[in-house]
C-alpha cells in the first residue's frame, strides 16, 4: 500500500444513533497512524453524519428527506470533530456531491485539492454533502463515493470497513450458514447475485452497493477489502499485508484515469443511437462514429457533455464526450447531406474523440 482511501460505514461512527460513539473508532484511528507511520498515505471517507445528528429530531420526523438534510449538516460537526480530536496531525474536510464528481472541471479541481493535502501530510476526512444534494445530484452512498474518491486520488488500495466480516455467498443476518468468501478475482453476475442490501437501521447500501465500489476500484487498478471494521484484529491483519475480509483483485489491465472516470463517474446527459453496422466493424468506435452514422439524438447535451451510445435496440455501447452539441447533430442527422457532413467533420474534428470515448462491457 501506497495510497489507501478507509471507508468507515455510519454504525462504527453512531452504534445507538444518538450521537458519535469513540468506542469502535479508536482502533481506526490508531491503524490510520500507523498506516502514516509506515509512509502510506490516508484518506479517509467517513459516514455517520445522518446517524450522529438523529438524536437531535424527534423520532417521528426523522424519516422526512428535508429533515435528514439537516441531520446530516448537525451531525456532520459533531463526526468531524469527533475524528480530529484523534489526531495530531491537521485534517481537512471535503464534503461532495456527485455533480461535483461528475463535472469534469470540477473532478479536476478536486483531484487537485486531494494531492495537495496528501503532499503536505494533511488527512483528508470525506463525506457526501448530503444537506444540499437531491436525487439527480447525490451519489447517494459512500461505498460508491469511496471508490470515486479512491480513483480521484490514484490510490492504490480501498478498504471498505463495514459490520460483517467481508463478502458472503448469501446476506448472512438471513441465509443460516452462510460462508465467507476471501478472494474475488471478477465481479460475476454470480457474485452479484449473492447480494442484497443493508440489515441495520444506519447502513444505506448493503453489501450491493460495496460490489459497486469494488467494480469501480478494482477497474482503477485498486486492490479493494471489505472487512469488519468493529474487530481489532481487522487492522493488525491489514498492517501485517493479510486479508482480514474479503479481498478484489485489480483489473490486470485498469482504464486510463479519464476512460474510468467517464465510465464510472461521469454522468451521461444524452444518448446518440448509431447505425447497427458500426459495432462489428474492426477499427475503434470513435473512430466509427461520424456524424451521418448517427441514427437519434436524444436529450439536450452541449458540446463537451457526455453522451451514452448505444444500438438502435437500445444496447449501450460506450460512453464518450461529445464534440457536437445536441442541436448540431440533431441538425445534421436530419439534413443528412454526404457533402454537409464531411465538411462539418472537417472543419469541427470528429464528433467522438478516441481518448474521450469509454466502451462498455456487455
Ligand atoms: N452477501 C452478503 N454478504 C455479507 N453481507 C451482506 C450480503 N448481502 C447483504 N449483506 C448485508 O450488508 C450489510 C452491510 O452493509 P451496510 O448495512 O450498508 O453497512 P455499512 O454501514 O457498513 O455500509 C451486512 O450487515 C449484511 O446485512
Ligand atoms: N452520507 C451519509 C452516509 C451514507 C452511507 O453510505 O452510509 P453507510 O452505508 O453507513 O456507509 C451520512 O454521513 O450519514
Amino acid at each position: 500500500m501506497k495510497r489507501l482511501v478507509i471507508k468507515i460505514g455510519s454504525a462504527l461512527i453512531a452504534p445507538q444513533q444518538d450521537g458519535c460513539r469513540s468506542q469502535h473508532l479508536l482502533k481506526i484511528a490508531q491503524f490510520i497512524v500507523d498506516c502514516r507511520s509506515k509512509g502510506i498515505e490516508v484518506i479517509l471517507v467517513s459516514s455517520g453524519a445522518v446517524a450522529a445528528g438523529a438524536h437531535l429530531f424527534a423520532k417521528e420526523v426523522q424519516q422526512s428527506v428535508a429533515v435528514r438534510k439537516a441531520m446530516a449538516a448537525a451531525g456532520q460537526t459533531e463526526m468531524i470533530s469527533m475524528w480530529e480530536r484523534f489526531f495530531d496531525f491537521p485534517t481537512a474536510q471535503l464534503l461532495l456531491t456527485h455533480a461535483d464528481l461528475r463535472h469534469r472541471e470540477r473532478y479536476t479541481s478536486i483531484r487537485e485539492t486531494l494531492f495537495t493535502l496528501l503532499a503536505e501530510g494533511i488527512l483528508p476526512i470525506i463525506n457526501e454533502n448530503d444537506a444540499v444534494t437531491t436525487d439527480s445530484l447525490k451519489v447517494g452512498d459512500n461505498d460508491n463515493l469511496s471508490a470515486m474518491v479512491a480513483a480521484a486520488a490514484d490510490a492504490d488500495s480501498l478498504v471498505i470497513c463495514s459490520d460483517i466480516d467481508g463478502l458472503y455467498n448469501a446476506n448472512p443476518r438471513v441465509v443460516e450458514g452462510a460462508s465467507l468468501i476471501p478472494e474475488v478475482r471478477a465481479i460475476t453476475d454470480e457474485i452479484k447475485a449473492m447480494t442484497d442490501g443493508p440489515n441495520s437501521a444506519q447502513g444505506t447500501g448493503g453489501m450491493r452497493t460495496k460490489l459497486q465500489a469494488a467494480e469501480k476500484a478494482t477497474s482503477h487498478g485498486i486492490t479493494t477489502y471489505i472487512v469488519n471494521g468493529f474487530k481489532d484484529s481487522t487492522f493488525r491483519l491489514l498492517l501485517e499485508g493479510q486479508n482480514p475480509g474479503t479481498v478484489f483483485f485489480p483489473y490486470d489491465e485498469p482504464l486510463l484515469e479519464s476512460q474510468h472516470w467517464l465510465m464510472h463517474t461521469a454522468k451521461a446527459q444524452g444518448e446518440l443511437v448509431v447505425s447497427a453496422q458500426l459495432t462489428k466493424a474492426e477499427e475503434p468506435l470513435a473512430q466509427q462514429v461520424r456524424s451521418d452514422d448517427i441514427v437519434a439524438v436524444n436529450g439536450e447535451f452541449s458540446a463537451g457533455e457526455t453522451v451514452l451510445i448505444t444500438d438502435p435496440q437500445g444496447n449501450r455501447l460506450a460512453k464518450a464526450k461529445t464534440n457536437y452539441s445536441s442541436c448540431l447533430l440533431s441538425f445534421i442527422a436530419q439534413h443528412d447531406s454526404g457533402l454537409l457532413t464531411s465538411q462539418m467533420q472537417e472543419s469541427i474534428g470528429p464528433v467522438i474523440s478516441q481518448q474521450h470515448i469509454a466502451v462498455l462491457e456487455k
